[in-house]
């Protein structure tokens, strides 16, 4: 785990670069041997000491979110369609966002009934939460308790029902609380987590901030700081890389190693590529990491999934992908949803339901298990928070840095807030 490797290894980031899969090449075998240290390592040094603790530290899960019943997603989708940082729609936003959604929902929620009535992510989220905040209790007690809240973007629990939440337990009071906003997405979109920060910072201009200087002297306001990517952290990886090798296990072994390992990631429209959006690059990065913990053992491509509307979006698509290989007479494939943590309308019915189920070879054609509640996904969760909360730094340099082909001024004044809580965080 982080804390234990040695100090070196706690980068300028406070998350894990992708700057980290560029640097020279390690030989397999060590990158196997880090692997396996960070394994390796025994369970939560415990050495609770609440006196003296900087917390309560507010532990806060961004992510897009899914309508929990059929009957919310109307609500999700008109939300969805009014996000300019997703879907710009310019001056016509306010027009064509909701004409766009209506139409769309009765689609839609035909998908989320097949899939049980609801998406889960709100119960994963909940969960892996709660869970980490768990075994931050033990490992950094300097900052404990640590509080779980969760914030999507486009249901409930929204963004502004979370800042209420947190003002309501105490967190802008007095000299101020401390809140780390967590991306879920572990690859960086703009449109994904830059919208969800954007959206953190409006609500923080619109309940903070206003009331003036305390009789302390203190301005009262909560100190943000971002855990803004973490596409090759070696828990991250190894998860995937498990669930890889146990899904391996069910092909007959004089198959396996030549069963084509698809990577399939949420696409972007071209124009968002071309702006110069990170998370391509970031994708590429997952991808090639869980490929060199698994020794490129198998054959694999990077596919994209997903893409609504009729613009141009990234390639190969998930489905024309396996519709190829098939063609070619290579029935033997493995999907595996690398850019997001938990099951979803794009893990259950897309690719259970519409690129598998269609395909006819449902008994060749497999997808590995997403994170949900996997214990190393969870204790990996732990130790980018533990890495993040030991490095003082606000948020990863990347994120300093806006797209070549940015227009936005939300992204400007939003990055410009996150920056500006380094010197907050001096004080913490
Ligand atoms: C990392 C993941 C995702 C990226 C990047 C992303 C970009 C992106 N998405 C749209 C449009 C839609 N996405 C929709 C649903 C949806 N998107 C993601 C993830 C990413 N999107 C997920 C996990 C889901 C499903 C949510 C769930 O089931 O829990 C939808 C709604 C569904 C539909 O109408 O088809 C739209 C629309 C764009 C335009 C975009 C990049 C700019
Ligand atoms: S769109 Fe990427 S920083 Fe604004
Ligand atoms: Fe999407």
């Amino acid at each position: 785990m982080a804390f234990l490797r040695p100090a070196r290894q706690l980068c300028k980031s406070a998350t894990t670069p992708v700057a980290s899969t560029i640097r020279p090449p390690l030989l397999a075998s060590t990158q196997l041997r880090q692997q396996r240290r960070w394994l390796a390592t025994p369970t939560y040094p415990v050495t609770q000491n609440s006196a003296g603790s900087q917390g309560p530290t507010a532990m806060v899960f961004l992510n897009m979110g899914g309508p929990s019943t059929v009957d919310e997603v109307g609500d999700f989708l008109s939300r969805l369609f009014a996000d300019g940082d997703l879907i710009p729609l310019g001056r016509l936003q306010s027009y064509l966002g909701p004409l766009i959604s209506a139409r769309r929902t009765p689609k839609i929620q035909k998908q989320y009934a097949a899939i049980g009535g609801g998406s889960p992510i709100r119960k994963w989220s909940e969960h892996q939460c709660a869970e980490m905040c768990k075994i931050l209790d033990e490992i950094s007690p300097q900052t404990a308790p640590h509080k779980p809240y969760v914030a999507f973007r486009y249901a409930n629990p929204l963004t502004e029902e979370m800042y209420r939440k947190l003002l309501a337990d105490g967190f802008g009071n007095g000299k101020g609380g401390r809140a780390i906003a967590f991306t879920q997405y572990p690859q960086y979109s703009c449109s994904t987590t830059g919208s969800s920060l954007n959206e953190l910072w409006k609500w923080r201009q619109r309940l903070e901030g206003k009331t003036g200087a305390l009789e302390d002297g203190s301005d009262g306001t909560i100190k943000w700081s971002v855990i803004d990517r973490w596409p090759v952290h070696p828990g991250l990886v190894e998860a995937f890389a498990r669930n890889i090798e146990e899904k391996l296990l069910e092909y007959p072994e004089e198959r396996r190693d030549k069963v084509i390992l698809l990577f399939s990631a949420h696409s972007l429209p071209m124009s968002v590529v071309n702006r110069g959006d990170p998370y391509p690059a970031e994708v590429a990065a997952t991808v090639h990491a869980v490929m060199h913990r698994l020794n490129h053992a198998n054959p694999y491509r990077l596919c994209w999934q997903s893409q609504v509307g009729p613009q141009p979006w990234l390639g190969p698509q998930t489905q024309m992908t396996v519709e190829e290989y098939v063609a070619k007479g290579q029935k033997d494939l493995l999907l595996i949803p690398i850019a997001f943590t938990s099951d979803h309308i794009e893990t259950l019915y897309e690719l259970d339901e519409e690129v598998i189920g269609e395909s006819g070879h449902a008994d060749t054609i497999k997808r590995v298990e997403s994170l949900n509640g996997n214990p190393i996904f969870i204790q990996a969760l732990a130790d980018l928070a533990k890495t993040h909360l030991d490095s003082g730094i606000v948020c990863s340099t990347q994120m300093h840095l806006r797209c070549p082909g940015c227009k936005s001024d939300r992204c400007a004044e939003s990055k410009k807030f996150f920056a500006s809580q380094q010197e907050q965080l001096g004080e913490v």
